[in-house]
């Protein structure tokens, strides 16, 4: 788990710590600078032997400061620095302009718009070592002008001729902050670029874990801000906002804030996947310990999963494995007739059920301990046109995936008149965009100031309409609660599992939801928990990973989390 913050919340923290009196800005940028260096040496151990070459690149505001302060620390170790910057220095905040002086006592700045100033470090390919750009970070408010576009680009064209890594202070200079979309110049242009890393400061900005075209690997480094706050009162508000990492990342407290801009409405709680993960394991003792404490597999729950037609159950039938190995005590394939033999040939531990329209399921559904539901995993559009009505009038938890969504294309409104508080959507971004066309279209409008409208703004607003949980699927999948809870599960960084787009792997994750569902959790932490387990079962499988594997190694990722 980990907290993000949005630049306004990361400002409003460092304001209070200055206010507070226990650190100056400058100390701050201090400790920003020296842990630049720290990252860049643990990152590539070998730059930590010798002297090496650093390209800095800085801007006009802090961020630039921040640069200043890394040319100094890396001249003072001997390497070979160049720096340039961008804007006038006599315009520098106080402390950038404090650590530019400091920089211009070890060496010279150049103007980073002359013409000739990228092909001048072109010109002695020599050394290894990094490209630092501290252009802009958090105070990034509109999209680069054409000028530094080019001249950004023209020194990132030296990178592979110089063997340089391409390191980020804060966040990649032309990225907002809060939405990590590339803010584009007046001419429509933005600067995205694929960087080797960031580093930033305290927690990771929101735009770290919503697009997975900025950095390859991401450090945050420690400011002094915990132990800071550690001597103040600590508080948690809700509604939050958390990066599904690691259940084993250090809990968080945030400032309390005093700033009248800085409302409890905007302040990111730690909602950790901890609870959810202890109790999913706690109801995996209680499965070892049925025989002992009397359990019942009917304790854990019954769902179901509708199925499609024949030649068209394999994707139920991955989702209902995916229930089963979660821990739902029961799972039942809800089948047409036409398929019933495919099905009865290709399961073990499921059952089976005919079930071959709207009015059979009501007859089904009539059987209370059925507790969970999962629709739309090759349902086919006319089934699922029919089932879905007649399943959501129960009002029991139910997954909402694939077909259940695509069904409703030409009138999302009639799917949402049916939606309850119970419900899970899961859709992908198409699905997503066909369900919510005004929603999808400002997210994908390009953003030309920031703070840009988001994919946690997005997902937020969709859920407030659809007036339940909604997942939008990515390797930055955002799940949110009409409440405002949200929770980002990055399959970024250290966590990439690119094995999961793979077909069938959607289908195991709402089977996944559905057995959590099953098992009493309640929708938002169910939905976090399936999504997070998804990935750790990417994670632990690796290359070669069809969606049929993710059930089976779910034991493993399990039994490695009780430890
Ligand atoms: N506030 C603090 O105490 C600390 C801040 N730190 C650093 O300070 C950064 C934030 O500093 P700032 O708030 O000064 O913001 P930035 O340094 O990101 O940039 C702000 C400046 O850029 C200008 N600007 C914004 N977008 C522009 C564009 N497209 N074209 C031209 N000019 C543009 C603004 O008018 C302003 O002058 C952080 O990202 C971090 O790197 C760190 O030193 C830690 C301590
Ligand atoms: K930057």
């Amino acid at each position: 788990m980990a907290q993000l913050l949005t630049a306004a919340q990361m400002r409003a923290m460092e304001q209070a710590a200055i206010d507070s009196g226990a650190v100056t800005g400058l100390e701050l940028m201090e400790r920003a600078g020296a842990g630049v260096v720290e990252a860049v040496m643990e990152e590539w151990p070998e730059l930590a032997q010798g002297t090496h070459r650093a390209v800095v690149l800085c801007g006009p505001g802090n961020n630039g400061g921040d640069g200043f302060v890394v040319a100094r620390l890396l001249k003072e170790l001997g390497w070979t620095v160049e720096v340039f910057l961008y804007g006038d220095p006599e315009k520098l905040p106080p402390d950038a302009k404090a650590n530019f002086e400091r920089w211009q006592a070890l060496g010279p700045t150049s103007d980073m718009l002359d013409m000739d100033a990228a092909s001048s470090v072109a010109l002695d390919p020599s050394e290894d070592g990094i490209l630092l750009d501290a252009i802009f970070g958090t105070g990034l408010s509109r999209g680069l002008e054409a000028d530094l576009r080019l001249a950004l680009s023209s020194f990132r064209s030296v990178v592979p001729v110089c063997f340089l890594k391409s390191v980020n202070v804060d966040v990649p200079s032309g990225l907002c902050s809060d939405s990590g979309k590339w803010l584009v110049g007046e001419d429509g242009f933005d600067t995205a670029w694929r960087t080797d890393l960031t580093v930033t400061f305290h927690r990771p900005r929101v735009a770290h874990y919503l697009s997975d075209a900025q950095a390859q690997s991401l450090r945050v480094k420690d400011i002094g801000l915990d132990a800071i706050q550690s001597q103040r009162h600590a508080s948690s508000i809700a509604p939050g906002l958390t990066a599904l990492l690691s259940d084993a990342a250090s809990r968080t407290y945030p400032l309390e804030i005093e700033s009248s801009s800085f409302g409890a409405k905007d302040m990111l709680d730690a909602v950790a996947p901890q609870p959810a993960i202890t109790e999913l394991l706690q109801g995996c003792d209680g499965l070892i310990d049925k025989a002992e404490t009397g359990g019942h597999k009917y304790t854990h729950g019954h769902a179901l999963v509708l199925s499609g037609g024949f030649g068209q159950t394999g994707a139920a039938r991955l989702a209902a494995r995916g229930a089963l190995r979660i821990g739902a005590g029961l799972v039942t394939l809800a089948v047409p007739g036409s398929a019933q033999m495919e099905v009865a040939c290709q399961i073990t531990g499921l059952m089976m059920q005919r079930v071959e329209d709207a009015a059979e399921l009501t007859e089904v559904l009539s059987d209370a301990r059925l507790n969970a539901l999962c629709l739309g995993p090759g349902l086919g559009l006319e089934r699922a046109r029919d089932v879905v009505p007649a399943a959501l009038a129960f009002e029991r938890p139910t997954v909402l995936d694939a077909d259940a969504l695509s069904a409703f294309s030409d009138n999302p409104e009639m799917l949402f008149a049916n939606l309850h508080g119970a419900c899970v959507m899961t859709p992908h971004m198409g699905e997503f965009a066909r369900l919510f066309p005004d929603i999808a279209q400002k997210l994908n409008a390009p953003a030309k100031t920031g703070p840009a409208y988001s994919k946690v703004d997005a997902t937020r607003d969709a859920a407030a309409r659809a007036g339940c949980v909604v997942l939008l699927k990515g390797p930055d999948t955002v799940i949110a609660a009409p409440d405002g809870r949200t929770a980002i599960n990055a399959a970024l960084y250290e966590r990439q599992a690119p094995w999961l787009a793979t077909a069938g792997s959607g289908d195991v994750l709402a089977g996944f939801i559905t057995g959590l569902l099953a098992r009493g959790f309640e929708p938002m932490q169910a939905a976090e928990t399936a999504a997070w387990l998804h990935v750790e079962c990417g994670r632990s499988f690796g290359p070669g990973l069809i969606a049929e594997d993710l059930p089976e190694i779910l034991p493993k990722v399990l039994q490695s989390r009780m430890g």
